[in-house]
């Protein structure tokens, strides 16, 4: 039996260290209904959960709310409501990307809504709250609700005094609890703003990623309010630097993506005195150790959450993943690293290197020092709408199957070599740096059966699903290329193995096509084929679903080869979602054509899309890991790409050289004839 209080209208949970207040229309509303309902309806509901306010303008409509605890982060809220006909859009600024759980439905006509609300466990600033606009059909009347949520929580006690305080301010000022003894949710480290700091450490500094995405991405968080209050950024690496030397070397990447905004030099001052550098070896416990002690001198006491972002070489991960551990992780608060890909060579190597990695750090977020394994590809917008758009959609999920869908390409293209990475490049090739990840992750979260909830753990047991599904890919089935010298306008383009950093005579391959199949009920037979290549002719990422013809078609006679559906999801660049329809063309007679309907998001949308990096450090931060990979669905990963990569090395596979800057492989082009496949990106009307 849960036990509960009154506090100043407050209700609390014992038990569950809940707060549950409710605000109504007219000022401070009765908490009774909820929270009788709450607790007696809801036996399995959550445990440590501080705070939901309950704001609303419609408070008679509204005659329970139910919690559920779903994760460590994620909760369920239902409300019973009438005629409500609701579509929830954060309002914020910097929206947690957690409001993306947000969702609501009307069941079957019925006067019930449910309202899935995912919680952070910490909100910076303006990211905290997140006002959900609600749009209702009832007797006409548009209304409004406001739901702020926080939670995780530390030894802190509630008053009347500051119960009221929440109440007169209607939205988000939490009174602390005491979270139940059992449970050591990081989340409950961090949260009163003024007594808890983020420090995030970019190890490798003095590096490309670091210069080129980690940096700007943090100014751009900070640019946008989404950083928490309390924040350090210090970089760490081997090269000798002072503070002004980083402030510098950062300042010149960092640009002001909101366009027009007048105070972004203000801005970029103020981030890059955020800013500190610390040198060391990352095999040094007690370089780390200084590093500790320069945090703790900007923790100031407070609780201290720590985030390591590794971007450096995978060989020495393990070094700075122990020394960070040891040495500079966090006594109050949590401590998260964040690991960069290559995860591993294939599955042994892969797997040792998570062996190694669990002795220091875990993977289950109820822990206080995690690691997160990071694809950065999950944090493209357009990844991200994927399963928006075949879930919210009546038009696609019914058609997401082998009824329908003939095949599916992922298209990988970059119109630039190795330059400068090819030391790393060469040891990886084309088919580790980005098909057994990037590619192939899109592919899983296309091919996913529907999850349970938008939960991390949900989507990430179906995208595990659909990769152990799989079959391992076949030499037979893969194509590989390399690029080789080339001369355009006067031009020469180098070659892969031009590359001083390149051991001449290199067979590493810089393309690769492949057909990859599921053996499940959905996709048995469909073709899934990926194509991944540097030095190309353009540079793309998309994902093509080409449909089936239509049976018996009555315009058969109109059009020779009548060309068949396709949906077009460009990732980037022109982020765009198309799809292209036979169409007559106007006038007296009948012919067809063949139109995009077009979702040109540059068009559409006014926002700039936020870099990938953006959203994921931004979820490493709160704790949200479903744009992270978990260790299972690495495994899975690797065993489909592990034994084809081992046949290319064994069996020394020359790779077939195409020109730089050219489509590449006339190889690939086979390989998807085999399959009755035309790659989509060919042609003038692609
Ligand atoms: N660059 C990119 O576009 C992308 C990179 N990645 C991954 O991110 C990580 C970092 O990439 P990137 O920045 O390109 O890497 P870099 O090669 O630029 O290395 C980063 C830093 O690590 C240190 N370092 C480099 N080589 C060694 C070595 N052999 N031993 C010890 N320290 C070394 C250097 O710092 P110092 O000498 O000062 O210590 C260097 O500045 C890698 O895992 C990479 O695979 C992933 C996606 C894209
Ligand atoms: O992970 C990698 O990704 C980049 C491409 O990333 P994008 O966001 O610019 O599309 C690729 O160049 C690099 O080789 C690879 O390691």
């Amino acid at each position: 039996m849960y036990q509960t209080r009154t506090e100043g209208g407050v209700h609390v949970s014992r038990e569950t260290s809940l707060l549950l207040a409710k605000r109504t229309d007219k000022g401070r509303g009765s908490l009774s209904e909820i929270s009788r309902d709450f607790i007696s309806t809801t036996p399995n509901f959550l445990i440590n959960v501080p705070l939901l306010i309950f704001n609303s303008q419609v408070d008679r409509s509204i005659d329970s709310v139910h919690l559920y605890r779903r994760t460590q982060h994620i909760y369920t809220v239902c409300g019973r409501c009438t005629n409500t006909m609701a579509t929830f859009s954060p309002s914020t600024h910097c929206p947690s990307s957690s409001a993306y759980s947000n969702n609501s439905s009307v069941i079957n006509g019925s006067n019930r809504l449910h309202q899935r609300i995912a919680l952070s466990s910490i909100r910076p600033k303006q990211c905290r709250a997140r006002k959900l606009s609600l749009q209702q059909s009832s007797n006409g009347v548009s209304l409004s609700k406001a739901v702020h949520v926080q939670d995780g929580a530390t030894n802190m006690k509630t008053s009347s005094v500051e119960s009221d305080k929440i109440l007169k301010d209607g939205i988000l000022s939490v009174p602390p609890v005491t979270p139940p003894e059992e449970v050591k949710d990081i989340a409950s480290f961090d949260f009163d703003k003024d007594k808890s700091t983020v420090s995030i450490t970019v190890v490798g500094a003095s590096g490309d990623l670091a210069k080129k995405k980690i940096f700007p991405a943090l100014f751009a968080l900070y640019y946008e309010g989404c950083l928490p209050e309390h924040f350090t950024i210090f970089g760490y690496a081997r090269s000798k630097m002072s503070d002004a030397e980083l402030r510098t070397m950062v300042s010149k990447t960092l640009t002001c993506r909101i366009d027009q905004r007048e105070n972004c030099g203000e801005k970029m001052d103020q981030f890059l005195e955020r800013c500190f550098y610390q040198p060391g070896q990352y095999d040094s416990e007690k370089n780390f150790l200084e590093l500790d002690r320069n945090l703790k001198q900007h923790e100031a006491g407070r609780v201290a959450n720590r985030l390591f972002y590794l971007s450096i070489p995978p060989n020495i991960f393990i070094d700075a993943v122990k020394c960070a551990s040891s040495s500079a992780s966090s006594a109050s608060g949590w401590t998260r690293v964040i690991v960069e890909k290559p995860f591993g060579r294939d599955s042994e190597s892969s797997a040792a290197l998570t062996r190694s990695l669990k002795q220091y750090l875990d993977e289950d977020q109820i822990f206080r020092q995690v690691f997160s394994l990071i694809d950065h590809y999950l944090g493209k917008e357009l990844v991200e709408n994927l399963s928006v758009l075949r879930f919210s959609n009546l038009i696609f999920e019914p058609l997401w199957s082998r009824q329908y869908i003939r095949n599916v390409q992922f298209i990988f293209a970059e119109d630039f070599g190795t330059e400068g990475r090819g030391g790393y490049f060469d040891n990886y090739g084309i088919i580790r740096d980005i098909m057994q990840n990037h590619l192939l992750q899109i592919l899983a979260l296309f091919a996913m059966e529907t999850p349970v909830s938008l939960d991390a753990e949900d989507i990430r047991n179906e995208k595990v699903k659909v990769l152990r599904s799989m079959r391992p890919l076949r030499l037979d089935d893969v194509v590989v290329g390399q690029y080789k010298s080339h001369t355009r306008g006067g031009v020469k383009y180098p070659a892969y193995t031009d590359d001083k950093t390149v051991p001449g005579g290199s067979l590493t391959p810089t393309f690769a096509a492949a057909a990859l199949f599921i053996d499940n009920a959905r996709w048995d037979g469909v073709p899934f084929l990926m194509k991944a290549g540097k030095a190309l002719h353009d540079r793309r990422a998309e994902i093509r679903v080409q449909f089936r013809h239509v049976p018996g078609n009555l315009y058969n006679k109109n059009i020779i080869d009548l060309a068949t559906n396709e949906l077009v999801i460009r990732v980037q660049p022109d982020e765009s979602i198309y799809l292209k329809i036979n169409n007559k063309v106007p006038g007296l007679g009948m012919r067809l054509d063949r139109s995009n309907l077009n979702l040109l998001y540059a068009a559409r949308y006014s926002k700039e899309i936020p870099d990938a990096y953006e959203r994921l450090l931004l979820d490493a931060i709160e704790g949200e890991r479903r744009l992270f990979i978990r260790s299972d669905e690495l495994d899975a990963a690797w065993s489909l790409f592990s034994p084809v990569l081992k046949d290319l090395e064994d069996n020394k596979i020359v790779p077939e050289y195409y020109p730089y800057g050219s489509r590449g492989p006339v190889g690939s082009h086979y390989l998807a004839a085999r399959y009755k496949v035309r790659w989509g990106d060919l042609g003038s009307d692609q």
